[in-house]
């Protein structure tokens, strides 16, 4: 028996938050996978016993098939061929117990994709195949391919607790840093730094606030956060993750449009959404420009609005930097663009970025 091999045992519904708290103190063993121990607790893979994680035991492994397979090799087993093995997945992200996967569309046998998945990630017990965002309200559109066929769940991520149904409102794993920068950005640990005239705690307007994306990070830091969100599903897991993380005093959750929202002396406005896809061309909403107008009208002199948009490689840096100049010159307001960056490929050819301005 290897000395190494050895699994902390903890409730399966902690699973997730336990290994984000394993890997932070280094002792979470990649090479290995998580398995079921008995019906309500799953064994997580240890280098050496945990000092700072609670879990409820430690105990040595034997099994050598503990070792972790890939994806590739338990399609193998399952007699898939070169040329379908080409096809699989080679990605998911694990959302609280839910697998999320983008499948390729002639990916075969999805059912054995998601079977082999949850083999994979024995801290999940559903397998959701992504099917993309849609419209103003940005509803996700998945279908189940394995498991107990539910998508309800709580999400861990630095300490910031979202639940949600991601059946019913969305969640996107590439924007996981960018979460964290905000909670870092009111923490003081990142810049940009607000420069208003306000005392205490920051003033934050999220415009776009979904189930809490960026609120509930900032709020943890300590910023008083305005939020607002159209869509009445997600507003509802809003309210209920303010309470799970304990921030309910620091959040004002409006269920409504956010230009009808009234907000004035912020030191800081969110604006996570870049408007939905025409139909004509793979342009954006018009209505970019009002949210602008939106936020520099909240923002208060000297604070910072983060604007995020979807933005073709082809008119990197223009056509973000033209919109905030222009939405500037309309309101009459000096405008410095601190920091561009790109949080993720949003498509073929096209990224999500994020610029960081502050307003005179
Ligand atoms: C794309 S999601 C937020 C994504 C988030 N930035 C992330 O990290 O995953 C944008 C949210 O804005 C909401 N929304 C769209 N238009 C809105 C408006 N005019 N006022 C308030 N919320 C709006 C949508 O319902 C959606 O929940």
């Amino acid at each position: 028996m290897s000395e190494d091999a050895l699994a902390a045992l903890v409730e399966k519904p902690h699973a997730e938050i336990a290994i984000e708290s394993l890997r932070d103190e280094g002792v979470y063993d990649d090479g290995r996978r998580v398995t079921d121990h008995d019906d309500g607790t799953v064994a997580l893979p240890v280098t050496e016993p945990p000092q700072e994680t609670d879990v409820l035991d430690v105990m040595r492994q034997t099994d050598l098939e503990l070792r972790a397979p890939d994806l590739i090799d338990l399609l193998a087993e399952r007699g898939w061929t070169e040329a379908e093995l080409e096809l699989a997945p080679g990605s998911w992200a694990v959302i609280g117990s839910v697998l999320l996967v983008t499948l390729d569309e002639d990916c075969p046998r999805e059912g054995e994709v998601g079977e082999a998945l949850l083999e994979l990630h024995g801290e999940a017990d559903t397998v959701l195949a992504d099917g993309g965002v849609s419209g103003v309200h940005r509803e996700p559109s998945g279908r189940i391919i394995a498991g107990v066929e539910d998508t309800e769940t709580i999400h861990t991520e630095h300490g910031t607790r979202y639940a949600l149904d991601l059946r019913t409102v969305m969640f996107s794993p590439g924007n996981k840093a960018e979460r964290a920068r905000m909670g870092a950005v009111v923490a003081g640990e990142e810049g940009p730094e607000p420069e208003t005239d306000t005392d205490g705690p920051e003033r934050v307007f999220d415009m776009f606030a979904g189930i809490g994306y960026f609120t509930l990070p900032m709020a943890r830091a300590g910023a008083r956060v305005t939020a607002a969100e159209i869509n009445s599903t997600a507003y509802h897991f809003l309210i209920e993750n303010a309470v799970l993380n304990d921030v309910t005093a620091n959040v004002e959750a409006y269920r409504a449009d956010c230009r009808d929202v009234e907000v004035s002396d912020a030191d800081r406005v969110v604006m996570g959404y870049y408007g939905v896809e025409t139909e004509e061309d793979e342009s954006r909403s018009l209505e970019a420009h009002e949210f602008l107008d939106t936020a520099f009208d909240a923002v208060a002199p000297g604070g910072i609005v983060h604007v995020h948009a979807a933005t073709p490689e082809s008119c990197l840096w223009e056509r973000p930097t033209e919109r905030i100049e222009a939405a500037a010159d309309r309101a009459g307001r000096d405008v410095e663009i601190l920091e561009k960056r790109r949080v993720k490929s949003h498509s073929e050819g096209v990224w999500h970025v994020v610029c960081d301005v502050r307003i005179g």
